[in-house]
């Protein structure tokens, strides 16, 4: 049994758990200061230093802002759970905190002179005299005040569900992952938080969920919801699927892939009804380890991640957006250090790798708490690797510290009241998974244009326009084609503009006959002056006069040349606009942009009009 004595020389601080001095890279002086920081955190009364950086200072504005908002609306979204398929703008935050509330099992030994709830409901005290820490530990602060976003004291079984986990799992249904976690001493009550006892009244959040997400299925008869679920088991730094055949056989591998961190091999049962996940949950139950000891006669020895994954479209509308969603609950192992309470080999091996895994979950609070850290070392332990995309980040999240209220466990109680606090330094921004079917988007889309169509043709038919909205045919555009020349002939005055394809088309036209026209002059001017000129190099290039002759001729051709430029000049503009006007003449003659339409010019000219 865990005695102030036993626990007083132990620190929760990653630094100096036992499991962290062995297995990780030894902390950087930046790592201690960060570590003091968040100590410091906890409003202590009567502590000596409190330092507040300026990283610090801007996580507090945050949070207590983002906090006081959530306070304001708490109260409007009490008892508002319905189920929508689009999430759901109002209730929309973008940044806020984790919520951490503090669960107390009921006991008839309260340590009343050392643990004292603020009227408020959501601070509490903590009062050791300095002898009763005795042992080593520095003595000099004997009071601490936390404030959690909740006091669950002497709380029926369904208050807790509708404090703690309605509004998460609500948001679930609306596309939004969300985290419970239930984290403590042994005995404190995690277990009995997250599943429950076997009577109906004592059944924990995990029940309660499955029966919310159900019933929302229930009364939402346009929306087709389907429900997975899975049971993930943490034991010794191995990985379980308490719902797989044969589970403890095969230890299965994390992994980190584009959509997240998924565990290989784990197996995900589709549910249809709540009696069938019920009967997962009671069958994974069975498969945990546990063990007995002094503080609990049905101890977890391992950390369990039961997870409801939610898919979710509108029958009604199958080819619009769907949601997706995951709602993680996790039951972890006890907090304290059973490792110094004599015990047998896989005892003692088990309590190693709690305390190893806890201790990195810590760390990664810490890392998650620091809005300037880059790396956050997830794949340090696999409890941490597992939580990756449930801890902050992106999901609503939420803490249960279950702490228990006697005197003798009041340094645990400590110890998870400062978990809590850290917990509370982390923010969230959490986002709904909104999911698109590519193939049944484009038939949508395309059922849209379908029907827009229509909508045109009718409106053209009141108006007794005849258009149509199908891609140009071949006649359409040599009648097109023939307007424009006809136009730029001057034989008719304008073109009839019917519709954006036609306006199009005769865009096009109008940049053929420009790019045609370029190419015939070109050619034309080539064949006149440069073979001109050719003929000219050639003779001069044959002759085999003196070089006197060749100064004369070369005189000769200057003053040629000068006296003709002007003459050249204005022959050019008289060729060109000749062949322009050959060309305009030619009209449909010339290459035409569409090959082989020349016959349908009338016939189709007389359609489009
Ligand atoms: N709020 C409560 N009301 C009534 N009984 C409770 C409450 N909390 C815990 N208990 C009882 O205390 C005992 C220990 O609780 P539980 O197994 O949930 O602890 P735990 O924190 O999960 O412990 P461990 O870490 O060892 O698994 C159980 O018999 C449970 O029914």
């Amino acid at each position: 049994m865990a005695t102030p004595d036993a626990t007083s020389s132990r620190s929760r601080s990653p630094s100096l758990g036992k499991g962290m001095t062995k297995e990780s890279p030894p902390r950087s002086a930046r790592e201690e200061e960060k570590q003091k920081k968040v100590q410091g955190s906890e409003e202590q009364r009567g502590s000596p230093s409190k330092t507040k950086t300026n990283s610090r200072a801007s996580a507090i504005s945050r949070r207590s802002q983002a906090q006081e908002k959530e306070e304001e609306e708490e109260e409007e979204e009490e008892g508002n759970s319905n189920f929508s398929l689009f999430p759901d703008s109002d209730s929309f935050r973008p940044i806020k905190p984790i919520q951490a509330f503090v669960r107390v099992k009921p006991t008839a030994h309260f340590a009343r002179d050392m643990i004292k709830f603020g009227t408020d409901n959501k601070s509490i005290d903590i009062h050791i005299e300095k002898d009763a820490r005795g042992g080593i530990v520095n003595n000099s602060s004997t009071d601490w005040s936390f404030r959690m976003d909740g006091l669950l004291h002497n709380t029926s079984q369904d208050k807790v569900y509708e404090t703690v986990a309605r509004d998460l799992v609500a948001a679930a249904l609306r596309g939004y992952n969300g985290t419970i976690m239930c984290y403590g001493q042994t005995g404190a009550g995690k277990t009995y938080t997250m599943t429950g006892a076997t009577e109906y009244e004592h059944r924990g959040i995990i029940p309660r969920a499955i029966q919310q997400v159900f019933q929302a299925a229930k009364e939402s008869p346009g929306l087709s919801i389907t429900v997975l679920i899975s049971y993930l088991e943490v034991y010794n730094e191995a990985l379980f699927d308490l719902l797989g055949p044969g589970s403890r056989n095969t230890p299965l591998a994390v992994l980190d892939s584009p959509q997240g961190v998924c565990v290989k091999g784990l197996s995900i049962h589709p549910v249809s009804h709540e009696k069938q996940a019920l009967n997962l949950l009671s069958e994974g139950g069975t498969n945990r380890a546990i063990a007995e000891h002094a503080l609990n006669k049905n101890s977890s020895r391992s950390h369990c991640i039961f997870t409801i994954y939610i898919e979710c479209h509108s029958r009604v509308y199958r080819n619009l957006k769907g949601i997706k969603s995951k709602i993680t609950l996790i039951d972890l192992a006890g907090s304290e250090r059973l490792s110094e309470v004599p015990s047998a080999g896989h005892i003692r091996k088990e309590n190693f790798y709690i305390n190893r895994s806890l201790t990195f979950l810590e760390q990664i609070i810490l890392a998650l708490a620091d809005p300037w850290r880059d790396h956050i070392p997830f794949r340090q332990s696999k409890l941490t690797h597992v939580l990756k995309d449930s801890l902050g980040g992106n999901c609503n999240t939420v803490l249960v510290t279950n702490i228990c209220g006697e005197a003798a466990h009041v340094e645990e109680t400590l110890s998870s009241l400062r978990f809590a606090t850290r917990m509370r330094w982390i923010m969230a921004e959490p986002v709904a998974n909104v999911t698109f079917e590519q193939e049944v988007s484009v038939k949508a889309l395309e059922e849209e244009i379908d029907l827009l169509k229509h909508e045109l043709t009718m409106k053209d038919m009141f108006e007794n326009r005849l258009v149509t909205y199908s891609p140009l045919t071949g006649a359409q555009r040599a009648a097109i084609k023939s307007q424009v020349h006809k136009y730029l002939r001057g034989d008719i005055e304008e073109i009839d503009i019917v519709n954006i394809r036609q306006i199009q088309e005769v865009f096009k036209q109008f940049k053929a006959i420009i790019s045609q026209q370029e190419k015939d002059i070109e050619a034309k001017l080539r064949s006149k002056y440069l073979l001109g000129d050719r003929g000219e190099s050639k003779a001069d290039f044959g002759s085999e006069v003196g070089e006197e002759v060749e100064d004369e001729e070369k005189e000769d051709k200057e003053k040629k040349d000068k006296a003709g430029v002007a003459d050249l000049d204005a022959g050019l503009v008289q060729e060109v606009e000749k062949l322009q006007r050959e060309a305009l003449e030619t009209g449909t003659s010339s290459s035409s942009p569409v090959p082989g339409e020349k016959k349908e010019d009338k016939k189709s000219e007389e359609q489009i009009k």
